[in-house]
């Protein structure tokens, strides 16, 4: 059976000038945990904010009470250097920590062989220092990323450089609101069933509509922006796409 449904609604969509209610209330609302976009404008084509941000809003949401329960920050870091921020979004009060996988590969072709930090910046390596310093570790992938190029860290012998999620963009990365894109599902359902615990993470174009097609294909940690923080009566939209999920288990 299928990991347990989560739902995590993407802050992307909030008030930012009211960011702490938001995040308080979508909890109260249902919501398991709360999705914050990192981007920096230059992995993607958009800005958000950074750990002291997170900082604040933490103050606003209760911390989990298990690994990966209800509140966990599940922070999607859409940024060229992600091991440069880790430490800070563990400060900040991160519970989850997925970088790209494009990102890390990148760094890791070296441009700057002499920085002292540049070991760290292959994947496994990556994973293995996110969970030394305390967080849970997620792994994501754009739609033109292959899925077969994380069988390396998913096989991996050594637990911690083992994500403990795999995030699959269903848009391309920047901006919430875009269309959600059914021609990544089969990467969803080739990772399933090779991975039946693993949590599978899917972004970008979540709704009441399209939910269907991603909890089908094995995606039980769904995340919604727009679908979630624009409707009239976001709990009730939370219980259906948890709904969606539960019944695909
Ligand atoms: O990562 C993202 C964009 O890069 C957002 O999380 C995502 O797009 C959610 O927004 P929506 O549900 O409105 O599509």
């Amino acid at each position: 059976m299928a990991p347990p449904a989560i739902i995590a609604p993407s802050i992307l969509s909030a008030d930012f000038a009211a960011l702490g209610d938001a995040c308080s209330r979508t909890i109260h609302q249902g919501a398991d945990w709360l999705h914050i976009d990192i981007m920096d404008g230059h992995f993607v084509p958009n800005m958000t904010f950074g750990a002291p941000v997170v900082t604040t809003i933490r103050k606003h949401v209760d911390r989990p009470q298990t690994a990966g329960g209800k509140g966990t920050f599940d922070c999607h870091m859409m940024i060229s250097e992600p091991k440069k921020w880790v430490t800070s979004f563990k400060g900040a009060g991160c519970e989850c920590y997925t970088f790209h996988y494009e990102a890390a590969v990148s760094s890791t072709a070296a441009t700057r062989p002499q920085d002292e930090t540049s070991e760290r910046t292959n994947p496994k390596d990556m994973i293995r220092y996110i969970h030394e310093v305390g967080m849970k570790a997620g792994i994501a992938i754009k739609p033109g990323t292959p899925v077969d190029v994380l069988y390396d860290v998913l096989d991996s012998r050594s637990e911690n450089e083992v994500p403990d999620m795999v995030l699959v963009m269903t848009v391309e990365p920047g901006f919430g609101g875009q269309s959600f894109m059914a021609e990544m599902m089969p990467k969803v359902q080739e990772l399933r069933k090779r991975y039946p615990d693993l949590n599978i993470e899917v972004d970008g174009g979540l709704s009441e509509k399209t939910v269907d097609q991603a909890a089908e294909a094995g995606a039980n940690v769904i995340v919604a922006g727009s679908a979630v923080f624009g409707a009239s009566d976001p709990g009730a939209v939370i219980q259906r796409l948890r709904d969606a999920v539960e019944r695909r288990r």
